[in-house]
């Protein structure tokens, strides 16, 4: 089947080999406009080399790929035009300051100098880095080089951007910061592939998830497990309390929570299910000190694949 040119980031059957080592053997991916996708996988699974092959950096073996139309290896130049791409480390000119390195990108896609200075201004504050900006950008934290580096995957307000591992070495408020950015460039209509270990922090940020495993994106499967993971909950009351006998009383089928018996996890159908038995329990005067959501669905769900995958 043929990429659909219309989405702005699509992958099709994508793999890529190293030698003998197979890091990508057959992964699809499809971003439309103003949708954020987060893509998740243990260690090695083929994140980085699939993000490569998005942006045109690096040769499939096989497979399709179009960014905003376009096939990034055929048509480099007009697909790039479209993309803004953050590597997971930033390798910055040691003779450049912040300013001169995002200058030098805004002119290098065809903006004047004085327009491309004042992007580049603009973005230092975007992105909290103006007090840099005569500094040379290699002086930077690694925090702050992250920020650069997302700043600089923006010069060009591109319609697709790939972000690999963006909130690595980010500080709280930092991390924060980004989120709320990279919700607002969504809803500017930007189609954004991410990249995180950090399962809790994708969850407020993404509209959906592509789940990769050994060198292959799971498809429906994954977006099933996450729809279940949404709706596990937690109950927990005070220690003494046997909520699991509570809950068997009832007939409604939990799962232990390590091995305290006043903790259990429940499947809710929806919140009214959750509110009806949060009633059910309250009137049956069990001591809840806490009752909702089991925390990270995307955690929740990543964990459930990795425990199948043993
Ligand atoms: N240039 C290369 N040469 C040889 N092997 C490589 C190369 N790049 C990646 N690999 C191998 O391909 C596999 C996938 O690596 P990749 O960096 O894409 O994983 P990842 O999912 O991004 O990992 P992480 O979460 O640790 O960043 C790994 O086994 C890695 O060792």
């Amino acid at each position: 089947m043929e990429v659909d040119r219309g989405l702005a980031l699509e992958a099709r059957g994508l793999r890529r080999a190293f030698g003998t080592v197979q890091a990508v053997v057959d992964a699809s991916l499809a971003v439309p406009p103003g949708h954020v996708t987060a893509l998740i996988g243990p260690n090695g699974c083929g994140k980085t080399t699939l993000m490569l092959m998005l942006a045109g950096l690096l040769r499939p073996d096989g497979g399709e790929v179009s960014v905003a139309g376009r096939d990034p290896l055929a048509e480099g130049a007009a697909a790039r035009v479209h993309l803004g791409w953050m590597p997971d480390v930033l390798g910055t000119w040691d003779s450049l300051t912040c300013e001169e390195t995002l200058t030098t990108f805004g002119r290098a896609y065809g903006l004047a100098r004085e327009p491309a200075r004042a992007r580049a201004f603009d973005l230092l504050r975007t992105v909290h880095l103006s007090e840099y900006a005569s500094q040379p950008a290699r002086v930077l934290s690694r925090g702050q080089k992250q920020r650069l580096s997302l700043a600089r995957a923006l010069v060009h307000d591109p319609e697709v951007l790939i972000l690999d591992e963006p909130a690595s070495g980010l500080d709280p408020r930092s991390r924060i910061e980004l989120r709320e950015l990279v919700r607002a460039l969504a809803a500017d209509g930007k189609a954004i592939l991410i990249s995180s270990h950090v399962l809790s922090e994708l969850d407020e940020m993404v509209d959906s998830a592509v789940f990769m495993s050994k060198g292959a994106t799971l498809g429906a499967d994954a977006d099933a497990v996450v729809e279940k993971a949404r709706r596990r909950w937690l109950i927990t009351a005070l220690p003494g309390t046997d909520v699991r006998a509570v809950l068997g009383d009832l007939g409604r089928p939990w799962e232990p929570v390590g091995d305290a018996p006043e903790r259990a996890a429940v499947h809710v159908v929806d919140e009214a299910d959750a509110a009806a038995l949060l009633a059910v329990l309250v009137g049956a005067e069990v001591p809840l000190i806490a009752f909702g959501p089991a925390g990270s669905a995307l955690e929740q769900a990543y964990l459930t694949m990795e425990e199948d995958r043993r």
